[in-house]
Formats: C-alpha cells, sequence, structure tokens
C-alpha cells in the first residue's frame, strides 16, 4: 500500500508542476472517495491544498465526518453553503417550466440532484481559478466504468487520482492512511437526495461491480446492470462529438 500511495502522491506532484499550477482543490462531502483524494493532496502538496465542504440540505452527520476527514489531514479548508442558491435557482427553473405546462415530475429529482452536482463543481472552478489550483476529481474504477456520476457535476474536473482502484482498494487505501473509521466503513452516498445510496440507487453492488472488473463471475443479473450502466454512459468518457466539415 505505501508503494502505491507514493506513486499517487508522485504524480499529483507532477500534475502541479507540468500544468504549472500551484496546488490542488477538492470537494470533501464526509464519504469516502474524497476523504482518501484530501488525504493524498494534503501528502502531496501541503499548506497548497484546499478541502471544501458544500453542503446543499446535508446532514449534520455527514457534515461531521467531512470535519473528521479535514481534521484527520489537517488539510486547511472553507465551507460554501450552497443550499440557498439551489433552492432559488431550482424553483426558478421550475416556475419557468410549470408557466409552459411543461414540468416534468417524474425528472424532478434527476435534475435537481444533477444541478447539485453541477453547482459544487462551479464552486470548485470559482476557487481553483482564486488560487490558480486544480480540480481534483473522487472517481474510482467502479464509477468510471458504470459513468455513475454527473457530467460536468462531478465528473466536471481536471485530474482523476483514483480512478484506476476498486472501492474494496480505495477501502484499504484509506485505512492506510488513516481516514476516520467511521468513513471508511459508510455506505456509499451520493448526497443528492434524502436517504440516497448508490447501491440502493443502482440495483447493484460495489462488491458486484468490483469483482466484473477483476474479471471475476458474478451473478447475470448484475453484470447486465453493469454493462447496460456502461453502455449508456458511453457519452461521458468519450470525447465530444464534433462536426468536422
Ligand atoms: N448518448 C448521449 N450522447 C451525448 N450526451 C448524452 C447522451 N445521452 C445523454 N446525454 C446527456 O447527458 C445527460 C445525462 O447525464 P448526467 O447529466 O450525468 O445524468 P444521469 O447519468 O442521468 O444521472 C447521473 C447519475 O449519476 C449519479 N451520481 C451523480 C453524482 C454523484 C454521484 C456519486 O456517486 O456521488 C452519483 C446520480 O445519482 C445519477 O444516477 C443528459 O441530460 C444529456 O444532456
Ligand atoms: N456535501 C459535499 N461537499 C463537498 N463535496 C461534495 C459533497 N457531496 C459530494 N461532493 C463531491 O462529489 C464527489 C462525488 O461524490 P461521491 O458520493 O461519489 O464520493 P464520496 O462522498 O467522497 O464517497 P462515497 O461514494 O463513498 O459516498 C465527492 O467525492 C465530493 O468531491
Ligand atoms: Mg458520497
Amino acid at each position: 500500500m505505501k508503494q502505491k500511495v507514493d506513486e499517487i502522491v508522485q504524480w499529483l506532484q507532477n500534475q502541479v508542476k507540468e500544468t504549472g499550477t500551484k496546488g490542488l482543490v477538492v470537494g470533501v462531502s464526509g464519504g469516502l472517495d474524497s476523504a482518501v483524494v484530501a488525504h493524498l493532496i494534503k501528502r502531496a502538496v501541503g499548506d497548497n491544498s484546499l478541502g471544501v465542504l458544500l453542503p446543499i440540505h446535508t446532514k449534520s452527520s455527514d457534515m461531521e465526518h467531512a470535519q473528521k476527514v479535514i481534521e484527520s489531514c489537517g488539510i486547511d479548508s472553507m465551507t460554501v453553503d450552497l443550499t440557498e442558491t439551489h433552492n432559488a435557482m431550482y424553483s426558478e427553473i421550475q416556475n419557468r417550466l410549470k408557466e409552459k405546462n411543461e414540468y416534468i415530475e417524474k425528472n424532478d429529482q434527476l435534475a435537481g440532484a444533477n444541478l447539485r452536482a453541477r453547482l459544487r463543481m462551479s464552486t470548485l472552478y470559482t476557487l481553483a481559478t482564486n488560487y490558480n489550483y486544480l480540480v481534483v476529481g473522487t472517481d474510482n474504477a467502479a464509477e468510471w466504468y458504470t459513468g455513475y456520476f454527473t457530467k460536468y457535476g462531478d465528473g466536471g474536473v481536471d485530474i482523476l487520482p483514483i480512478v484506476e482502484f476498486t472501492k474494496q482498494e480505495v477501502r484499504e487505501m484509506a485505512s492506510y492512511l488513516g481516514v476516520p473509521k467511521e468513513i471508511v466503513h459508510k455506505k456509499p452516498s451520493a448526497d443528492l437526495w434524502e436517504g440516497q445510496t448508490d447501491e440502493i440507487e443502482m440495483g447493484t453492488t460495489y462488491d458486484k461491480i468490483d469483482a466484473f472488473l477483476k474479471g471475476e463471475d458474478i451473478p447475470k443479473k448484475d453484470k447486465t446492470i453493469i454493462e447496460n450502466m456502461h453502455k449508456r454512459t458511453a457519452h461521458k468518457r468519450d470525447s465530444l462529438p464534433q462536426f468536422n466539415r
């Protein structure tokens, strides 16, 4: 594990050097992936790193976990509460749709959720511009393969240090790095709506996705879900379709 972590830390240092930027910023949710990334960037660039708490109707227990992550790695931090911003922006959009009788209720939860992720992204880039930092993403191998992220939301980042690691490997890295235990063993959640957990929404588990990525046999039902998610989200991993004359 030490070698793995040292290699990522060195890679992060190279990214900063090669891009001529001054440091690294990440959104810290109180979940596992951002806890690992916060620890890694603090190790890589010390005081030139920033962890940002971006609550949007966020549970106090998640805020406490995020605070514990900040304390456990000693990273510089900031909180920008986006709850009111999200309320104002989303209700304005919904009102315009309702005026046109074109508001589609069944899409409301997902649309509001993706707006949360994109408001977080905008905030991180505003801070990145201020400090001349890079925005660091937290996607792991399972999320990347299944496309389980918001395009230009949490997927809108400059670099992806843990994208080759399965969720289980990220968990092991977290223990090695000293991420608090309650976060290491917490249920993954995107914090996009009340009570959301990744595994309920996807209909499969990270253990199954990890096993699939390692080439192991998994039940047909899970394999179908994973393959469908992968196909449906190809556009998030591909370069942009461009009309060429
Ligand atoms: N074939 C295609 N080619 C090019 N673009 C295409 C497209 N199909 C859709 N699109 C575009 O992509 C959009 C759909 O993609 P997107 O906006 O990402 O939205 P979508 O994939 O529908 O939803 C995001 C998913 O990621 C999950 N998520 C989000 C954020 C964080 C986390 C987490 O784990 O923390 C999880 C979230 O719970 C949800 O299941 C469409 O609205 C359309 O604009
Ligand atoms: N409340 C929040 N404050 C700051 N950043 C957030 C918040 N919610 C989500 N994010 C950002 O969006 C990323 C994607 O969320 P995701 O849930 O996949 O990761 P996580 O919360 O770090 O780990 P887990 O998947 O185990 O819950 C987070 O890693 C973080 O960078
Ligand atoms: Mg989470």
